[in-house]
């Protein structure tokens, strides 16, 4: 019988669940049996109760599911209800994603010919999804599925869009939706919406993802993997480090990774890069990233099982919530319930410095000659070596821009994504939902419990878990992710971080903890942002190195190098009443002391300016009396004799605007003093 000919029946009844083959924000997916066709097929249970509003969204997931038609996605044999269960029946990937393959054999990174031949598989996908009018909008190692075959099909339509949307359903493409690490900068940005190169930006994150094991930035919280793409040069194949791949894949990565999207291949343009040359057949991928793998279900069980104990050796960390969202970054899950003010909140913790030390290969500099061929056929300019340069911002500009965070912040639309999920519509309108074409059947009434069942013997493959109530389990863990607010970085953590040496903690984990909690490691982050944006609104850098910028604001730059001692002696506040020059001792106390230490250099430095420029005022005002004082000495007192550029009435209402000025001056210097005398008190106490 032919794949079309095959009739997958539309009742939980004929269908046998084995064990648990994955899990997403919303499902739980699971190996199974079709009796009646005596096929093994993977389903995809969605409880739709706990789906709450979004079940336009679903709907039209498994209605994309299930009219697209090309070999290198992943479609729906069919679709139904089961209880308040939505089940949707698909082909069953044996490899699993692409994601799961690096996890459990190479974490490292694939190699350039394997990845070559699945890049080329799913951008022939892309093609056709944006031929058809459709932005994936989820494109990353973790949605690429390979069979036994190993055929490789793009799946999750889960937060997919439609180009020929209007309305509310056209606005869902300016929403903030995907993956943080592979999202695109012009949908992170929410200024002019985005459009199908959306996903040529994902997929040249994809490209480093099956590179290098992991996806850039995937070790840093949301907000700063945000930050990052903004802000930086995108990322890239690196020179030196990523030796080991050709010329070909890294132009193929960079041209992908160009800030502006217009300056980004279509996807059909990028399948005639020459990189794709390197593309081998699927068996070679069968023979080379399949070959001595497990069963899916043991390899998901043994990922499950280690992000569990990560999670439990971090249980002092986060709260039961906070353990679950941070198991659902650690697995990238595609849907962020962001929040604005857990979103500030982690704005709030980020270092200025780290920024601009990211450990990630930046293109810039690094590539210098990959733009000599853009590796497609001649005729195509590479317009991407400009951008890529323009790209990398200036630190200055990065450290001004942090300042306007709180302002972008605000300015994003950013919902639940339970609640986006019901506009991201495909391109159907209610018509189309009723097309014949559409083999989605809603049975509301049935009642039907699954039935859930070791695999029979002869699979060959061990039971995983298989009663009812690992269904009801998965569900709801998968609910709890997709319900949970995200609240990482929670500054009141730091201190008690320690990591435990003990079992589970791979080096990949630890580096991560590291990595998240080496900001409140620095006793005085959290603090010094709060007082720079309250009470200075500039952006200030401590823990810098000697000659490092102090204070950077404006058009001025002032470094601690720049600070004479006499400087400091002179200063307004005594220097030693605020431990300046690293006196501030490392006891509890200090640690408030310390983070006074940035505001003061700001109210020291802002009192040498004014002084400066009381200076000048009082030179140029000398100055004028001078000349005054010397046309009256010439004896001449006929006004008419004054020099005709310098009128007496001119040179007074100059002075009394001088004596204004220093009048103000001095006013503002005294307000100045209050604080400090206040600040000053502050710190005594
Ligand atoms: N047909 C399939 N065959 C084998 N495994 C599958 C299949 N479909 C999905 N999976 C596995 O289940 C996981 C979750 O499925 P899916 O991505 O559809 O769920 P989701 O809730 O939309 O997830 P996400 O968090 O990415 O939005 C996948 O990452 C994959 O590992």
């Amino acid at each position: 019988m032919s794949e079309s000919e095959k009739r997958f029946p539309l009742n939980a009844q004929d269908y046998v669940l084995y064990e648990e083959v994955g899990e997403g924000v919303s499902a739980t997916v699971y190996r199974a049996l079709c009796v009646p066709v005596d096929e093994i097929v993977a389903i995809k249970v969605l409880d739709l109760e706990k789906c709450n509003n979004d079940l336009d969204g679903i709907r039209r997931e498994v209605q994309t599911m299930t009219l697209i038609n090309h070999p290198n996605l992943l479609r729906a044999h069919c679709s139904f209800t089961s209880g308040h269960n939505l089940w949707v029946v698909m082909p069953y990937m044996a490899g699993g994603s692409c994601l799961h393959i690096m996890k459990s054999a190479f974490p490292e990174g694939l190699e350039e010919p394997v990845i070559a031949t699945l890049l080329h598989e799913v951008l022939k996908s892309l093609v056709y999804l944006h031929d058809h009018g459709h932005i994936h909008r989820d494109v990353k190692a973790g949605n690429i599925l390979v069979d036994s075959s190993g055929a490789v099909k793009l799946a999750d339509f889960g937060v997919s869009a439609c180009m020929f949307d209007t309305g509310d359903r056209q606005r869902s493409r300016n929403t903030f939706v995907g993956t943080p690490c592979w999202m695109a900068p012009e949908v992170m940005q929410q200024l002019h919406g985005y459009d199908f190169k959306a996903d040529i930006w994902s997929f040249g994150i994809t490209a480093l993802e099956l590179a290098h094991g992991h996806a850039p930035f995937s070790k840093y919280p949301p907000m700063k993997v945000l930050l990052m793409t903004l802000q930086n040069a995108p990322p890239g194949l690196d020179y030196e480090r990523d030796r080991r791949f050709s010329k070909s894949f890294k132009e193929l990565v960079a041209a992908c990774l160009v800030k502006d999207p217009k300056k980004r291949p279509s996807s059909e343009k990028l399948l005639k890069h020459h990189f794709f040359k390197h593309a081998r057949s699927v068996d070679y991928l069968s023979r080379t990233i399949l070959e001595g793998l497990s069963p899916l279900g043991d390899r998901f069980r043994t990922i499950k099982a280690k992000e569990a104990d990560f999670l439990v050796q971090n249980k002092a960390l986060y709260g039961d919530k906070e353990q679950l969202s941070q198991q659902g970054y650690i697995r990238g899950i595609s849907s962020w319930n962001f929040n604005l003010e857990d979103l500030k909140n982690q704005a709030a913790l980020i270092q200025d410095y780290d920024i601009s030390n990211i450990e990630e290969s930046s293109v810039s500099g690094k590539l210098s000659d990959r733009h000599d061929e853009d590796g497609f056929p001649a005729e195509n300019p590479s317009p991407e070596i400009v951008d890529q340069a323009e790209a990398a911002p200036h630190f200055q500009d990065v450290l001004d821009d942090n300042n306007n965070m709180e302002d972008s912040l605000a300015a994003f639309p950013i919902k639940s994504l339970q609640a986006l999920k019901g506009c991201f519509d495909v391109c159907d309108d209610d018509e189309a939902t009723a097309s014949p074409t559409l083999k989605v059947f809603l049975q509301p009434d049935t009642e039907q419990q699954p039935r859930i069942q070791s695999p029979r013997k002869d699979e060959g493959q061990e039971a995983g878990r298989s009663d009812i109530e690992n269904l009801g389990e998965g569900i709801s863990q998968s609910r709890q992710v997709s319900c949970l607010q995200r609240n990482f970085l929670s500054g009141s953590l730091a201190q008690d971080y320690a990591p435990s040496p003990e079992k589970g903690l791979n080096d990949a984990d630890r580096d991560h903890l590291q990595r998240r909690y080496q900001p409140q490691r620095n006793f005085s982050g959290p603090l010094q942002y709060h007082l720079k944006k309250d009470t200075f609104n500039c952006a200030s850098v401590e823990d810098a190195p000697e000659g490092a910028v102090i204070q950077q604001g404006g058009r001025f730059k002032l470094t601690s190098a720049d600070l004479s001692p006499e400087d400091i002696s002179n200063a307004p506040l005594n220097a030693s009443n605020w431990g300046y020059g690293g006196s501030v001792s490392p006891s509890s106390p200090s640690i408030a002391a310390a983070s006074f230490l940035p505001s003061l250099q700001y109210i020291f430095q802002q009192n040498i300016m004014q002084k400066e420029e009381i200076s000048k005022l009082i030179k140029c005002v000398e100055q004028l009396s001078v000349s005054t004082t010397e046309s009256g000495k010439g004896g001449n007192n006929d006004p008419s004799q004054i020099p005709t550029a310098y009128g007496e009435r001119e040179l007074q209402s100059q002075l009394i605007q001088l004596q204004q000025s220093v009048g103000r001056l001095v006013e503002e210097l005294q307000r100045q003093k209050m604080k400090n005398v206040q600040l000053e008190k502050k710190l005594n106490s």
